[in-house]
């Protein structure tokens, strides 16, 4: 049973079932006390580090989606998505309408993790839940970390909401927290009208789907996923045709990448692009992820409208619930988009 406070159920004793993670140091505290001492478990083998010949000319860059011709009804810009998902499975949108929330959203977290470790530790997640302040994929105590702490709260629907975790003690964190995750759902709404829509379905069809919204190479466990991102550090990377490309901010937009539940959806026409974020020598980096999942009974069959036999056939299972997915995925660390979506296909 819940308490309330401030209107909202807190679900102490009921997390939500999807899995856990283990307790590990703070980085952003490791760099606090002292930089030259990391842990040998923060010090990735020489194989999986980043390579800067790896790197792509900075010249290519992802998609970027007008979302107020969109909301127009462009058929030319619905394309334009259509291109996008297919070929890069990573886009990033301005004219959203959302100018105004993102640098108070930035401050909102900024002013989270600056507070001293002891008050950030007063939401640490709990052993059997995802949200809160910790580290996401740690499954074991010899296995290498992620370069970042993170804070993990579900927003939306409200219901599903665990107050516990939310720092509502710094000023302004709780109403800027609301007034993004609506701003993000009405752009959200509008991303899954028009790809409804380029599935061959009803406006209003994925929207039905979704539950609620919500670093190694990895692809996202979400239908979609929104990324507010520091406007001046560039440490996003994607795999495009085999090479990482950097995706160099856009001032004010929002990266969209389609996740491993639209890539079956779409029967691997939209592609969930496996990427990471890499380290940076000069300052710390906040990024804000928003993961938008259906809800658990939800399946992840290709849509009819996605198969044909002849041209198309069915590369993905049916049947797969999305909460057996995600409990599959969380149950492993971080490791590339591979195994992730080989259990959804055939
Ligand atoms: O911080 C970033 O740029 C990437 C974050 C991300 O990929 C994730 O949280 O799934
Ligand atoms: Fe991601």
């Amino acid at each position: 049973m819940g308490t309330e406070l401030d209107g909202y159920t807190v679900h102490e004793d009921n997390p939500l079932g999807y899995g856990s993670s283990l307790p590990v140091p703070s980085v952003q505290e490791i760099v606090r006390n002292d930089a030259n001492n990391v842990p040998e478990r923060y010090i990735k083998y020489l194989e999986d580090r980043p390579l800067s010949s790896e790197k792509c000319p900075v010249s290519l860059d992802i998609p970027i989606i007008n979302l107020s011709l969109l909301t127009n009804g462009d058929e030319d810009e619905r394309k334009k998505l259509n291109l996008a998902c297919k070929d890069w499975g990573f886009f990033q949108i301005i004219n959203h309408g959302a100018d105004e929330v993102l640098p108070k959203m930035k401050a909102a977290v900024a002013a989270f993790f600056e507070l001293p470790l002891c008050e950030k530790k007063k939401y640490a997640m709990a052993a059997n839940d995802v949200q809160g302040y910790g580290q996401g994929y740690v499954i074991s105590d010899e296995q290498k970390l992620d370069w970042n702490d993170l804070l993990f709260l579900i927003t939306m629907p409200s219901s599903f909401r665990n107050m516990k975790y939310w720092p509502i003690t710094i000023q302004g964190f709780k109403e800027t927290l609301e007034e993004y995750s609506i701003e993000l759902q009405r752009v959200i709404d509008e991303i899954f009208s028009n790809l409804s829509l380029l599935m061959g379905m009803e406006g209003g069809f994925l929207k039905e789907l979704q539950g609620f919204l919500g670093l190694g190479p990895h692809s996202d466990c979400s239908s979609i996923t929104l990324l507010l991102q520091d406007d001046d550090i560039t440490a996003l990377q994607i795999k495009h045709k085999e090479a990482w490309i950097p995706i160099k901010p856009v001032p004010n937009a929002l990266v969209v990448n389609i996740g491993d539940v639209v890539e079956a959806w779409s029967n691997g026409l939209y592609k969930s692009i496996e990427h990471r974020a890499v380290t940076n020598k000069k300052k710390p980096r906040i990024s804000v992820a928003t993961f938008v999942i259906p809800c658990d009974d939800v399946e992840l069959n290709p849509l009819e409208t996605m198969v044909d036999d002849n041209y198309r056939p069915r590369i993905y299972k049916n049947d797969v619930k999305y909460v057996d997915y995600l409990r599959h995925t969380l149950a492993r660390k971080m490791d590339g988009k591979a195994t992730n979506v080989q259990y959804l296909k055939l």
